[in-house]
């Protein structure tokens, strides 16, 4: 594959490189332990790039910083494919990407996200490199594009960096840039009322157990709805939490790891009676509520007990439209909770919440963090608050009880449901005799981590 580049008025080739041998050994000042073999790597002369070619820096390099470096590579279909990389005026390193699309780098962010082996652990995806030892202004002093990899030559410590142009684009701050093809489509979240009744989203259980597809069809129910059924599970706690752990290892709490309760008060929450409870999500009261629950209803003789769901993001997408104010309220009051039931303990998060939590990068809803029965007492409002609080609580509260969005189903031995606890709320109606439940919770991360990996195959 020919490759040219152009910098300033040098111009050199692939192969034949005509370069004068000008560079100034940079020695680094007093550099972190570990930067010094990446450093000593870099500016080994017998160091190859991954190609043929091998480079010495010419001080012509240092024209980088004003001209531009136009790269124009053949691909294997033959035609060019305008890919360009070249120094700004404000020092920053521009790409332009085979779309066309241009963002821009500064150099020491290139330079601090390297992912050569000395600089990033292979294994473990750790940095290895010191960022303090780079230079704030660090700038190349080559670059070249080989197939989709950008290759940069530091001027400071001759340093070898080669960046994925497909990684680079997805990881473009300035402008973000929109993913590139090679980036799979992510999957859009499903929004929904209480109509998903006539086709919930359900796997069976053999396949999730024994197979990876079986696994990401579960994982992207949960994913795109927030709740995902699982048909003919065993009826026994051990088939339960085998179901469990195939997503993830249980976390345990203080009500224990894999739980098999009943209306015995073994715990003290009104979980352990046989009172109803209205549509909430659990463990408000933990800084980090749980990620995921599992349910699976193993026995009942007697009445009731109807298993209650609620998408909380589109009721709160309703509240917006509907009462944008209470919307707001409810996405900045904060509000404290706790579990004091049991015998010594008393847990309360260690910072008061939101029920509607933002994501303050994208401003996306991605919490609902409510249960009114465990709301804590609160003292910290202003008395105008308050009284705006249980204004736009009536609100919120009228949508998630409004018949339209409330998905009731009867729980049966053998039909399993896994709920996304930061999105969907969960209740139960009242019932009489006895009944066994069985399940557990997951952490939020290790769940997102298996999304991230058994159905992304997203990497670092
Ligand atoms: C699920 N399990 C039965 C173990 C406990 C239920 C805890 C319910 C508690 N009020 C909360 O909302 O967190
Ligand atoms: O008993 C049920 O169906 C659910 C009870 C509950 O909310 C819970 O265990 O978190
Ligand atoms: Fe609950």
């Amino acid at each position: 594959m020919a490759l040219r580049i152009r910098i300033g008025t040098a111009v050199y080739r692939q192969g034949s490189a005509r370069v004068l041998k000008a560079c100034r050994r940079v020695q680094p000042s007093s550099p972190h332990p570990r930067a010094v073999p990446a450093f000593v790597a870099a500016l080994s002369p017998t160091r190859k790039l991954a190609s043929s070619q091998s480079f010495s820096v010419a001080a012509a390099a240092r024209s980088l910083s004003t001209s531009s470096a136009a790269v124009s590579r053949n691909n294997t279909a033959g035609e060019s494919v305008g890919v360009s990389a070249w120094v700004d005026s404000d020092s920053t390193i521009a790409v332009r990407f085979p779309d066309g699309a241009v963002s821009r780098f500064h150099g020491i962010w290139l330079r601090d996200h390297c992912r050569c082996p000395s600089c990033f652990h292979p294994v473990t995806k750790q940095r290895l490199i010191d960022t303090s030892s780079i230079p704030l202004n660090i700038k190349p002093a080559v670059m070249t594009v080989e197939q989709t990899k950008l290759k940069i030559e530091w001027e400071a410590d001759k340093h070898q960096s080669t960046v994925d142009l497909d990684w680079l684009r997805t990881n473009s701050y300035a402008p973000k840039l929109p993913a590139g093809p090679a980036v799979a489509a992510t999957r859009p979240k499903r929004l929904w009322d209480a109509s998903i009744a006539d086709k919930l989203p359900v796997v069976q259980y053999a396949d999730v157990m024994n197979s990876e597809e079986g696994l990401r069809a579960w994982l992207a129910d949960i994913d795109v709805y927030g709740i995902g059924f699982v048909d003919g599970v065993p009826a026994t706690p051990k088939a339960t939490e085998e179901l469990g752990r195939r997503v993830s290892f249980i976390r345990e709490t203080h009500y224990g790891g894999f739980w098999d309760f009943s209306a015995n008060l073994e715990h003290g929450d009104t979980a352990y009676t046989q009172l109803g409870l209205p549509a909430h999500t659990d463990t408000t009261y933990f800084t980090d509520p749980i990620g995921l629950q599992l349910f699976h209803l193993l026995e009942h003789t007697g009445k009731g007990g109807e298993s209650l769901y609620v998408d909380g993001f589109h009721v709160a997408e309703k509240l917006r439209e509907t009462h944008p104010w209470s919307y707001n309220i409810l996405s900045t009051l904060r509000m404290s909770a706790h579990s004091a039931g049991d015998k010594n303990t008393l847990i309360e998060p260690s910072i008061k919440f939101p029920i509607l939590n933002h994501d303050p990068v994208t401003n996306k809803l991605y919490q609902v963090r409510f249960n009114n029965d465990d709301r804590s007492v609160f003292s910290h409002l202003r008395p105008t608050e308050v009284k705006d609080f249980y204004a736009a609580l009536k609100e919120w509260t009228t949508l998630v009880r409004s018949p339209t969005n409330e998905l009731w189903t009867q729980l049966r031995p053998g039909r399993a449901v896994m709920v996304d606890n930061w999105r969907v709320l969960h209740g139960r109606a009242p019932f009489t005799g006895h009944r066994r439940l069985t399940g557990c919770y997951h952490n939020w991360d290790d769940y997102r981590s298996r999304v991230s990996t058994v159905l992304d195959k997203k990497t670092m």
